[in-house]
C-alpha cells in the first residue's frame, strides 16, 4: 500500500501542490509552522475517519481560499482516491474513488493509514475515547467492514438515545417496535464491531508476546470493559437498560465503552503509569507490530505516518527505527524540524523540504 501521487487544493496552508511519493519512507523536514503536519494530515483523510488532527472539516479549507478543498491521491496499481468538501457545503465530506462518488468507509477497502501524533503522547493518560478511536484504526487495517459496522452501530445508538429523551421529556410512550429494531441493528453491528477488536487485539497482543525484548518496550493489550457480548445478549441488555439509559440520556451498555488496556510487558505496570519516553515507545511498539501484522495477514502493508517522531527518540532508538522500518518496506512518513535528524534514514528515502506553502525534494542530508 503506498500513495504515488498526492495533489492538494486549498488544503490548510496550501493553495496547490502536488507531490511524486516514493514507496518507502518519506522525510519532510521544514521549519515550525511549514506545513509538514498538513501534508500528514492530508494523506490520513484518505481514510474513514476526521483525520489524524480529529479537525473539522471547515477547518481544513485554506483560509484565504475560496472555500472547500481537496485531496487526491494516486495509490500503487494506479487507483485514483480523493476526498474534500464544497464551498456550498463545508461539513460535508465528498469522496471519490477511481472517478465515482463513494462512502468515507469505502476508502479502507483501497489504503490503511496508522498515524503517530505528538498529541498521541497521552494516548495512555487521558480518556478511553483515544484509545478506542487508536484500537479502531488497528482493526481497521486488518478488517475493512469494520468502519461500517462501527458506523451503522454508532447511528443506531444516537437514533435510540433520541427516541428515549423524548420518551422522558414527553411522557409519551416511544413505540416499541421501533426501539425493538433499533436495538437489533445495534446489537448485530456492536457484536461484530466487539468480536473484530478482540480478534485484533488478541492476535497483536500474541505478536507483541513473541517477539524479543527490544528497544521499544513491549506492551501487553487487553480489552476492558464494555462488556463484550454476543448479538443476543447486547439486544437483551439494551431492551432491559432502556428506563435506566432514559434516565442516563445516553446508553450504558455496549462497545461503545470499552477500552484498550495496554500494560509495560516486562515491568507489568501499566502503560500511564510509565515515564514519557516509555509511553511514547510503547506506542511505536505497537504500531510497528501491527503493521508486521498487516503485511502478513493481508499482504500490504499500512502507511505510517510518524509526526515528530524522530526527535524525541534518543540516537540507539532513532537508529534502530530506521532499521525496523527498513527491514519492513512499506511506506512512512515522518516529519520533523532538522534535517540532522534522518542523517541515519536508509538509503533510497526520499527528502523533501517544506516551506511557504511547498514541498520541494532535496539531496540527503548526509550527502549534501
Ligand atoms: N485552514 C487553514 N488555512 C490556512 N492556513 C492554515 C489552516 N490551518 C492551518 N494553517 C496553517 O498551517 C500551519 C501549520 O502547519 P503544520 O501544523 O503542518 O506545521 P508543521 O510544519 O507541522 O509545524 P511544527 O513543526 O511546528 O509541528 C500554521 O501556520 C497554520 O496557520
Amino acid at each position: 500500500m503506498a500513495v504515488t501521487r498526492l495533489a492538494l487544493t486549498d488544503f490548510r496552508s496550501y493553495g496547490q501542490a502536488l507531490l511524486a511519493c516514493e514507496p518507502g519512507l518519506i522525510v519532510l523536514t521544514g521549519e515550525n509552522g511549514a506545513g509538514k503536519t498538513n501534508i500528514l494530515e492530508a494523506v490520513s483523510l484518505l481514510t474513514p475517519g476526521r483525520g489524524l488532527r480529529g479537525a473539522a472539516l471547515s477547518e481544513m479549507a485554506r483560509s484565504d481560499g475560496p472555500g472547500g478543498f481537496a485531496v487526491a491521491a494516486r495509490l500503487a496499481g494506479d487507483v485514483e482516491i480523493g476526498t474534500g468538501t464544497l464551498a456550498s457545503a463545508p461539513e460535508r465530506r465528498q469522496v471519490r474513488i477511481n472517478g465515482a462518488a463513494a462512502s468515507a468507509n469505502a476508502l479502507s477497502e483501497w489504503l490503511a493509514v496508522l498515524w503517530l501524533t505528538p498529541a498521541m503522547d497521552r494516548l495512555f493518560v487521558e480518556g478511553a475515547g483515544g484509545r478506542r478511536r487508536f484500537l479502531d484504526r488497528l482493526v481497521l487495517a486488518l478488517e475493512p467492514g469494520h468502519a461500517a459496522h462501527a458506523a451503522r452501530y454508532e447511528a443506531a445508538m444516537r437514533a435510540r438515545n433520541r427516541l428515549l429523551a423524548e420518551e422522558r421529556d414527553s411522557g409519551r410512550r416511544a413505540d416499541p417496535a421501533w426501539l425493538a429494531s433499533l436495538e437489533a441493528a445495534m446489537a448485530e453491528h456492536g457484536a461484530a464491531v466487539a468480536e473484530a477488536r478482540a480478534r485484533t487485539v488478541t492476535a497483536l497482543d500474541e505478536r507483541i508476546a513473541r517477539q524479543p525484548e527490544g528497544p521499544f518496550a513491549r506492551a501487553a493489550l487487553a480489552i476492558e470493559g464494555g462488556e463484550a457480548m454476543a448479538e443476543a445478549a447486547l439486544r437483551e441488555a439494551l431492551a432491559a437498560g432502556r428506563a435506566r439509559d432514559a434516565v442516563a440520556g445516553r446508553t450504558l451498555t455496549g462497545p461503545h465503552r470499552a477500552d484498550l488496556a495496554v500494560i509495560h510487558r516486562a515491568k507489568g505496570q501499566p502503560a500511564a503509569r510509565a515515564s514519557t519516553g516509555e509511553q511514547k515507545a510503547l506506542l511505536l511498539g505497537i504500531v510497528l507490530a501491527h503493521a508486521d501484522l498487516v503485511a502478513e495477514r493481508v499482504g500490504r502493508r499500512p502507511v505510517l505516518l510518524l509526526d515528530e517522531v524522530a526527535a524525541h527518540l534518543d540516537p540507539l532508538r532513532r537508529a534502530a527505527l530506521f532499521d525496523r522500518l527498513a527491514a519492513g518496506g512499506g511506506q512512512v512518513w515522518m516529519t520533523g524540524t532538522e534535517p540532522a535528524l534522518f542523517e541515519a534514514a536508509p538509503a533510497g528515502a526520499q527528502h523533501l523540504t517544506v516551506a511557504a506553502g511547498a514541498v520541494v525534494p532535496v539531496a540527503h542530508p548526509s550527502r549534501s
